[in-house]
């Protein structure tokens, strides 16, 4: 029998492409024993030309094959380079790598009904949906065969294949994390696309009345703006600063909240695809008519974010929840943080980093722990939460060196 992993890599890049989130961790237990230290973690950003390449795919520039092969093999040599660099001044190396890759394509399952096949009388299910698909580059063989250490990828296929959103894959690795016996949460992350994870107050093994699903834009409208706006010189708002200086607009925060994504029912998941450069520009356009500074913008974008967090969780939730527990790169929005602390009082608004798990490498740690449970042979995804029809199962496809 294979010798369980114990020192694993975990790397992330999520939809805001701003760099690789590479995590080393030493794991141990299964699911409610699980065990996760984190040993050394480290962003390394791209370089600034393979950012905008990746950026110009996913916004839907056409590229040859063998320049897609080149840009996907790119993306595995920084993950492979993340992922030595990690562990460099460790005295025992990694036994295996979880690599999430590079999303460049993220597009939900369509439930067509009857319209997608209308001759069909013994319409099973099978025939009117029409399957996800999710594209992460950065192949994880090629990962394998720098590193010389065995990597799990291609994380969201499994649970697309049966239905799923593929999406989100974290909630299961917050439940053995962040789950408290008398306390029901949200783990919110806010990345470029923000997501959640409800877990009630329960024993660890019970996974039924837990869900999660992509709750809309994160920081991704924001950083699009702050791009327009500061013209390319700037990437983020750093703690939300800019948007302080202005007043959101409420208006067109609740005409924007009538996008039909906020009241769809989960599962639901969501992408640049979606709430990227075309929905910027709508929102610019909208924004004509109130005549709003650049930092009024980015404060109405900022409230949007907080209220479509806040919406869903009171559209969609069995009971709003005892505690929030923000992470990913927008909870160093003090601005965000701070209009989310308003809107949920009196309910404390925290980061995971407050109850002891990483909020910057959360996602990281969480691809590790699904590297390592893929080759333990135990469940990655939440139906309940992706979607997936039948049971749950162990993600992604091993290559081994
Ligand atoms: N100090 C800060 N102040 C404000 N915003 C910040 C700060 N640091 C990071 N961010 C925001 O967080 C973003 C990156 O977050 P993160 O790395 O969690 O996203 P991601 O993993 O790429 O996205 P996703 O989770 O959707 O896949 C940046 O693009 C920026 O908008
Ligand atoms: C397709 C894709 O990469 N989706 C990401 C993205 O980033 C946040 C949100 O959208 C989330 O659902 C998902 O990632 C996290 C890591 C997840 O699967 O849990």
């Amino acid at each position: 029998m294979e010798k369980h992993p114990q020192y694993v890599i975990g790397l992330m890049s999520g939809t805001s492409v701003d760099g690789i989130d590479a995590a080393l961790v030493k794991i141990s237990g299964q699911q409610a024993d699980l065990n996760v230290e984190l040993v050394a973690a480290h962003t390394y950003p791209y370089p600034d030309e393979l950012r905008s390449q990746i950026l110009q795919l996913a916004q839907g520039t056409p590229l040859s094959l063998p320049a897609l092969a080149e840009v996907d093999d790119k993306i595995a040599q920084a993950f492979a380079e993340a992922a030595l660099a990690v562990q460099a001044n460790q005295r025992q190396p990694a036994d295996l790598i979880g690599s999430h890759g590079q999303t460049v394509y993220h597009r939900p399952p369509v439930n067509r009904g009857d319209r997608y096949n209308p001759q069909s009388q013994t319409s099973s299910s099978k025939s009117t949906i029409e399957l996800g698909y999710s594209l992460q580059l950065g192949r994880g063989a090629m990962i394998a065969h720098l590193t010389g250490i065995t990597t799990v990828s291609n994380f969201r296929a499994a649970d697309i294949a049966v239905q799923g959103q593929g999406a989100p894959l974290v909630p299961r690795i917050d439940v053995c994390l962040l789950g408290h016996p008398t306390q029901s949460r949200c783990i919110q992350n806010i990345g470029g696309i923000g997501n959640l994870t409800y877990l009630p107050p329960a024993p660890l093994t019970q996974l039924d009345a837990v869900c999660g699903w992509d709750t809309g834009p994160g920081n991704l409208l924001l950083d699009l703006a702050v791009a327009h706006f500061s013209e390319g010189q700037q990437t983020f708002d750093r703690n939300g600063a800019w948007a302080a200086s202005g007043t959101p607009c409420q208006a067109l925060v609740q005409h924007w909240l009538q996008d039909p994504y906020f009241a769809q029912t989960p599962p639901k998941s969501t992408g640049r695809e979606y709430f990227g450069v075309e929905f910027l520009d709508q929102c610019l356009a909208d924004a004509r008519a109130y005549a709003l500074s650049p930092a009024d913008l980015l404060a109405t974008l900022t409230e949007l974010t907080a209220r479509s967090i806040v919406e869903n969780y009171r559209q969609f939730l069995p009971q709003m929840p005892d505690c929030v527990l923000l992470c990913g790169g927008g909870s160093r929005n003090l601005y965000l943080k701070e209009r989310l602390q308003q809107l949920l009082a009196p309910r404390s608004v925290l980061t995971t980093d407050e109850v002891g798990v990483s909020a910057e490498f959360k996602e990281a740690i969480a691809f590790a722990v699904l590297g390592y449970w893929r080759v333990m042979g135990i469940p990655g995804n939440l139906p309940r939460v992706t979607g997936a029809k039948g049971q749950a199962m162990p993600l992604g496809d091993i290559f081994r060196v």
